[in-house]
């Protein structure tokens, strides 16, 4: 923090005009701060809100807030490291929204919720003077009006809203004098792209049920309009605006064709969905490739009595009719306030032109979440499609997923393949084990997600599709971003909600999951439990989640005598747990445990070796893991669907295990 006089003086310099060195936005915010609001930098009065007055504040934030927060959370993810914390505040500069930096030494302690930072009481600040003129403001240390507040640094952007008037601002903030300019411009860079990437949501929201126009330009924030069937325009993004020069009265008067030159013909919305097209806007000798999207309503192949559906009406119809019960949204969120609202804010997003990064261990319930999602949207009528990235051989990914056109390469079928995103047109792609696409093919999903065309290998043909894609990973992808394996645009591309679903031990709902699971297994409804046998499952650790859990019951409700399950038909104990859920053991112990069929179970879990370090327990754990992998390969007789029972864990796993234990060529 500089010394109170010398930032005193610095401040009267530069707005008396005797630094040369102070930039003019800051002088005229300085000025402004010492002649209009009468402030003294050498006492900071900074204002915190009751409770009361930051609920007013909040309402007043005109738009979904849970959409902000869960962008900052995207946000925090891609500088975590940095020691930054996320806001969010209204547009009268009142903090309504945090995220906070899990490095706390830097933690910003007065940029909390219900915090003031209009320009008015905080002095020149990244809030207070981004709503001030209207634009992204980085304010590092000294910049700060109050001597107080120079041992800080914020990079603040406002946002705008689909009408065009300010919502509030994004502010990265930290609290760390050492801080390098160069680093703090790069969190500038960030919190400015997270402000345009809120615009977008917001906008893509606010008109998700009319067609969308993105025009290709070479600036940041996308130029999107709005049109209705009539190619009026009734909205546009605030880049669309300033490069068109479109205003707010002109919404839902003015036709497209008063902005770009009219196509030869009548061209109708259909001819300019089906591919990237070029339009001159008027007045100028270049073209500008757009591409236009169909109103997430408009599905051609939603049978009549559906295509009334409201976003308040959710269309349920389309759910399978056959095969596998589909677990509803309702079930998925259980009693769990933590997954209620994640729900709230994927349901929001979904089929908004936005894609959803779902992470979590592995058996917390991706898959199932995604598909109640896809079957209670107004995609429902649409195919779900679900590609698992690490079950396909590496080779095969590109052509299965993009397609290829007949005998497009040596071993191509003579019909082609429409690849799994064509398939996808107009429902759900859904993206598991996305930390698993190889790198080069990474680029190529990159493009699709930013053009939504695919072109099939050897047809030359670019097909524009419509798919809301979901991806899942269990992995950290930040830190795949970080070692350079997962594109970072990638990762934003793909974050439209980042949402981590919790792990079944942190789940508030246990009991309301297993009464939901009861009525999906066969036979569920004969049996009951004994209290010793409910306390048993309810203190369980569950490492393998709810796929464990409905292992456990199932097998439980076969083995119940009488009707009443007991203790010993849970089989909780670590020597009977498929492998994946061994606790560290000695490796000849879990050799010797067999994969399947029930045993007496030891009085007693095994301890691990007492001294056996974190590197020898995992590579015994590893070595037990691959034996039990080759006894079950070996007792299915190399049924992959029967193995996988056996060893009860996801598919998905089953094969990123064999890769990992090099076991690949046993599986086929
Ligand atoms: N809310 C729920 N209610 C009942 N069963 C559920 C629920 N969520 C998940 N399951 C069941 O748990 C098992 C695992 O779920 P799912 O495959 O969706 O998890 P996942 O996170 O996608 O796993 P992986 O990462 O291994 O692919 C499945 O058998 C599924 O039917």
């Amino acid at each position: 923090m500089l010394a109170t006089d010398d930032h005193f003086r610095l401040v009267e310099k530069a707005v008396l005009g005797d630094s040369c060195k102070s930039s003019q936005w800051r002088v005229a915010s300085w000025a402004r701060c010492l002649h209009d609001y009468k402030l003294d930098p050498s006492r900071a009065e900074l204002v915190d809100l009751t409770s009361r007055e930051l609920r007013t504040e909040a309402e007043a934030f005109d738009a979904d807030i849970t959409l902000a927060t869960s962008e900052l959370e995207a946000t925090l993810m891609m500088i975590e490291g940095g020691g930054y914390s996320a806001h969010i505040a209204n547009r009268n500069g009142v903090i309504i929204a945090e995220r906070k930096s899990k490095d706390s030494a830097f933690y910003c302690s007065t940029d909390r919720i219900g915090a003031v930072w209009s320009e008015e009481v905080g002095g020149t600040n990244g809030i207070g003077t981004a709503l001030k003129n209207l634009t992204p403001t980085s304010v590092y240390l000294s910049d700060h009006f109050y001597a107080d507040l120079t041992s800080q640094a914020c990079a603040s952007a406002p946002f705008f809203g689909p009408h065009g008037d300010v919502l509030g601002v994004v502010n990265l903030s930290t609290y760390n004098p050492g801080v390098p300019q160069l680093a703090h411009r790069v969190i500038f860079g960030v919190a400015q792209i997270t402000a345009d990437r809120l615009e977008s949501i917001y906008f893509r929201n606010t008109f998700r049920k009319e067609y969308m126009l993105t025009v290709n330009v070479e600036q940041r924030s996308p130029a999107i309009f709005a049109i209705d069937p009539d190619f009026r325009i009734v909205g546009a993004t605030r880049n669309a605006r300033s490069l068109f020069g479109i205003d707010e009265p002109a919404m839902g008067v003015r036709s497209l064709w008063a902005v770009f030159e009219k196509i030869r013909g009548n061209p109708t919305l259909d001819y300019l969905c089906d591919s990237l097209r070029e339009l001159r806007p008027l007045g100028s000798g270049n073209v500008v490739e757009v591409s236009l999207r169909r109103p997430i309503s408009v599905l051609t192949s939603m049978p009549p009595s559906l295509s009334a559906a409201t976003s308040n009406n959710p269309v349920k119809s389309a759910r399978p009719k056959f095969g596998k019960k589909v677990t509803t949204l309702a079930e998925c969120a259980g009693d769990d306030p933590q997954m209620g609202q994640n729900i709230e804010v994927l349901q929001k997003v979904f089929g908004s032109g936005l894609h959803v990064l779902l992470l979590g261990e592995t058996g917390v319930g991706k898959d199932t979440l995604t598909r109640a999602l896809h079957y209670e949207s107004e995609r429902a009528a649409g195919p779900f499609v679900a590609f698992n990235c690490s079950a396909i051989p590496e080779t095969l990914i590109d052509s299965e997923l993009f397609g290829y056109s007949g005998g497009a390469f040596t071993g191509a079928s003579k019909e082609g393949n429409a690849g799994r995103i064509v398939e996808a047109d107009k429902g759900t792609l859904f993206l598991d084990e996305i930390g698993d696409m190889p790198l080069q093919l990474q680029t190529r999903l990159l493009r699709f997600l930013e053009t939504q065309e695919v072109t099939p290998l050897g047809s030359g043909k670019v097909r524009t599709v419509d798919v809301q894609v979901v991806a899942a990973t269990h992995q950290d992808l930040h830190a795949r971003v970080a070692a350079g394996t997962f594109r970072q645009d990638l990762f934003y591309r793909l974050a439209g909600a980042v949402v981590t679903l919790s792990s079944l031990r942190e789940r508030q709902d246990l009991s309301t999951i297993i009464a939901n699971l009861m009525t999906q297994i066969d036979d569920g409804d004969k049996v009951t439990f004994s209290e010793r046998a409910m306390k048993a499952l309810l203190s369980h650790s569950w490492p393998g989640n709810i796929r464990e859990l409905r292992n456990v019951l199932t097998r439980a409700v076969k083995l119940a005598d009488n009707g009443v399950i007991e203790p010993k038909d849970l089989m909780l104990t670590p020597v009977r747990m498929p492998p994946l859920v061994l606790p560290p053991q000695p490796p000849l112990q879990a050799q010797s445990a067999p994969a399947s069929g029930p045993a007496p179970a030891p009085e007693r879990p095994v301890p691990a070796p007492a001294r056996a370090g974190t590197g020898m327990r995992k590579s015994a754990t590893n070595q037990a893991e691959k034996e039990a992998f080759l006894a079950a390969l070996e007792a299915s007789g190399g049924d992959i669907a029967a193995c996988i029972k056996m060893l009860g864990i996801s598919r998905a796993t089953f094969y990123r295990k064999l890769k990992q234990h090099g076991l690949t060529s046993a599986s086929r």
